[in-house]
């Protein structure tokens, strides 16, 4: 009995999208310029790696390959010749360049509708949404206000913080309220409860997230981000794959973020994981415990949080060099009717200007061993990835897209 699993490699996207231009990233290819800085010693830090990108077993289910049909052409170190699996080309049809209008796309439910954004000004939040946070948190007031990069303000504003005991408030180019804190001086549970009620006013300002960024630390050098991120989302318009599959009376297995990013909509089983190596661990472990038609999910954030936001190219060499080294683990412990899908959620190049998100096509690598060789092509949704699992594990499809097996 068949059983799918998703490995969503966040913010790795592969170039190539046709309305880049309307978000100011054409151009912007996430693979393709790690490859490319890569190969002309750029990607280099030593004790780190260096050289250049070296993913041979992403490349032999067509990584090289999907980043050629995607921009027409093919990086350094890449092959186009795949040795297995079906590659393709994901377009995202949803507005946002952002995590849920993408994860849901694939999950087979595309954004129907505008996400609220922050304007780039300072202050940033509407005064009146700013008076009643701070009133119904009953804080001191906020810090930040503005659009930031994570890691800098904390750095530029946890002492005052500390201090004040006023939370850091910031956004970005995403859909997103952002609240850090420090965990122990500000205290960890304080921060979720501020986080849940920030939420619950900007919920219908149509604001995706809230997400709590809790840091420990003493001194702007030693300022570090925890584990214990925790994003407060809205919930998905419809059903998606998730709810779809849970409905059958199938397991739906969420490791990583993924259960934050579909409001735990769907989830049967949900498994916390930080880092490439543990996330990597608690997917075997998921894959041990699924029984048949299971669909799990593994979100790898790190790619985006730690290195694409923070515009670190042999970070994100590295990081990618990392899972394309575990990846046999997953597939010598598929069983035969197993599926397995790689792909990204939005790009976020670490070589282009900011530190937001890139508007890219991802690569869709599709591998199963009952599955021969063969490519889908540029398909004109990622609602068709959901579809080709829902087929996959014999759900009856859905409203959006349509399976490419
Ligand atoms: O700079 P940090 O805090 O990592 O923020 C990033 O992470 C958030 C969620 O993806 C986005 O808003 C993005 O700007
Ligand atoms: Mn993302
Ligand atoms: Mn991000």
């Amino acid at each position: 009995m068949p059983r799918a699993i998703v490995c969503l490699l966040d913010s790795v996207g592969i170039g190539g999208a046709p309305d880049a231009a309307a978000y100011g990233d054409v151009g912007a290819n996430t693979v393709g310029h790690i490859a490319e800085w890569a190969a002309a010693g750029k990607a280099d830090r030593p004790s780190l790696r260096s050289g250049p990108l070296h993913v041979p077993n992403m490349d032999a289910l067509g990584l090289g390959a999907a980043v050629k049909l995607s921009t027409g052409t093919l990086p350094p170190n890449f092959s186009d010749t795949p040795l297995g699996g079906r590659f393709g080309v994901g377009r995202e049809i949803s507005k946002g360049k952002d995590t849920p209008s993408g994860h849901w796309e694939i999950a087979g439910v595309p954004v129907p509708f505008e996400w609220g954004y922050f304007p780039q000004t300072e202050p940033s939040f509407p005064p009146e949404l700013t008076a009643e946070f701070i009133r119904r948190a009953g804080l001191p007031g906020i810090l930040g206000d503005k659009h930031a990069s994570g890691t800098t303000i904390i750095a530029e504003q946890g002492e005052e913080h500390i201090r004040s005991g006023k939370p850091i408030c910031y956004t970005s180019i995403d859909s997103v309220f952002q609240i850090a804190a420090h965990e122990t001086h500000f205290g960890l549970e304080r921060l979720y409860e501020i986080c849940q009620i920030a939420f619950e006013l900007t919920a219908p300002l149509n604001v995706g997230r809230v997400i709590a960024r809790p840091f420990i630390g003493e001194t702007p050098e030693s300022f570090k981000r925890t584990g214990n991120r925790r994003d407060f989302a809205i919930a998905p318009p419809e059903p998606t794959l998730l709810d779809r599959n849970a409905a059958a009376g199938n397991q739906v297995y969420a490791v990583g973020k993924i259960s934050d990013i579909y409001a735990g909509s769907g989830v049967t089983h949900k498994i916390k994981g930080t880092g490439i190596p543990q996330l990597f661990d608690k997917t075997l472990d998921a894959m041990e415990m699924a029984a048949d038609r299971a669909f799990i999910m593994t979100n790898f954030v790190d790619f985006d949080s730690e290195y694409g936001h923070r515009r670190d190219v042999p970070g994100y060499a590295a990081a990618l060099e990392l899972f394309d080294r575990r990846l046999p683990e997953i597939i010598a412990k598929m069983r035969h009717d197993d599926l397995l899908v790689l792909t990204a959620d939005h790009g976020n190049d670490p070589t282009w200007p900011g530190s937001d998100h890139t508007r890219e096509q991802v690569p869709i690598l599709v591998f199963s061993p009952a599955l021969p060789k063969g490519e889908i092509g540029i398909r004109s949704s990622l609602a068709d990835i959901g579809e080709s699992i829902a087929a996959w594990l014999g759900l009856a499809p859905g409203r959006h897209g349509k399976s490419f097996l």
